[in-house]
């Protein structure tokens, strides 16, 4: 009898094309593996473990920073915006950044001292920026606050931000402490749970979504990661006509998950605080810029700068919003809903 030859089937190799966040090592060590990153920057993607800092020139011409001059960086993220407006002091002065995330500070803070930013000329801070003055006990000549989350928080599975890839449920800036996406899915009733998708993202298809989500729990189904929230949205949608499901169910989840996040972060609260406290921790002639990403910040931004200068608190302010250029959107998607706001303290 003829020997049957087992057929084996030879294991993928992982490293080329890696689909898995865990799996892109080269991305998520971009000091190593420099010249791969360059080549993934270049095809308009962002690595993995890093973030593009988004209108870095236009900022830094609006902020004139002088060596000397004592700065804060509301949202240090990866620090690209730090860095670059750290290089603007030429070694003299301060700067002070705050983020609340506790996973990607640290490697910033570590990233920025190996750059030559230590303790010295940068404090950082673990802190949410609604306590600015609690930051320092100097004001400051120049405050940038680029709102959100990072790349970094968006493309790892484990903090729940992405539907597109499975996780937790989280949606936790600082995951120590608070209560995740998942948590708060369940002590919502419908009604408030419809109020939340609208306030905070204006989804069109709230009520639908929402009773959808009521009924799987009241099935005793549960929504604890973020497969089981975009399965909900897909069946809250299913009664659409096919061919526009996929994009709509798409567009939903967007709205629904910043909607979530808004929430479980109080970002409309932390945003009000800080704008409130910002022109006391402003010197004379201080400058301060805020990328937003949505228009409820954007109008809370502009509602607090236009107040500001009818009350003489701003000598002047944006009048209209600054937006990236179209080549800066091209290499990098994530700023195509970035507007800039600026004001100069009176
Ligand atoms: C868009 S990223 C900043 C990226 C940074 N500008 C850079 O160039 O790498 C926003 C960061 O702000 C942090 N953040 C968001 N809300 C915050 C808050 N209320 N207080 C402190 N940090 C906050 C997030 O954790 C995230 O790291």
């Amino acid at each position: 009898m003829e020997e049957q030859q087992q057929h084996k089937r030879r294991k993928r190799y992982k490293g080329t094309h890696p689909r898995k966040f865990s799996e892109k090592y080269k991305e998520l060590n971009p000091e190593k593996y420099q010249d791969d990153v360059k080549k993934i920057i270049g095809q308009g993607k962002t690595p993995a473990g890093m973030h593009i800092s988004i209108m870095v020139q236009e900022i830094l011409d609006f902020l004139q920073i002088q060596p000397g001059q004592v700065g804060y960086d509301a949202t240090l993220g990866y620090g690209g915006h730090t860095r670059r407006m750290l290089e603007c002091l030429h070694g003299q002065g301060h700067m002070y950044a705050t983020d609340v995330d506790p996973i990607e500070s640290e490697k910033t803070k570590k990233r920025l001292a190996e750059l030559g930013f230590g303790e010295d000329i940068l404090t950082i801070r673990r802190m949410n920026f609604s306590e600015i003055d609690k930051v320092a006990d100097e004001k400051f000549d120049f405050v940038l606050a680029d709102l959100g989350v990072s790349s970094m928080q968006i493309d790892n599975p484990e903090r729940g931000f992405t539907f597109k890839q499975d996780g937790p449920l989280d949606l936790r800036l600082d995951p120590t402490s608070g209560t995740s996406a998942a948590q708060r899915l369940r002590e919502l009733d419908e009604d408030e749970l419809v109020g939340l998708l609208v306030e905070n993202s204006d989804e069109p298809y709230a009520q639908c979504i929402a009773s959808e989500i009521m009924r799987t729990f009241a099935r005793g189904e549960t929504i604890d990661t973020t497969r089981q929230l975009y399965d909900a949205i897909a069946r809250a949608l299913s009664f659409l006509p096919k061919s526009e499901q996929k994009d709509m169910v798409k567009k939903s989840c967007q709205r629904c998950f910043q909607a979530l996040r808004i929430d479980v972060n109080s970002e409309f609260e932390v945003l009000y605080a800080f704008l409130e406290k910002l022109p006391t921790v402003l010197k004379p002639g201080g400058r301060v810029a805020i990328l937003t990403f949505h228009s409820g910040e954007d109008r809370l931004v502009k509602k607090a700068f236009k107040q500001g200068v009818r009350d003489g608190v701003y000598r002047e302010a944006a009048r209209d919003v600054v937006r990236p250029s179209a080549q800066e959107c091209y290499q990098n998607p994530r700023a195509h809903s970035t507007k800039m706001r600026w004001a100069i303290k009176a």
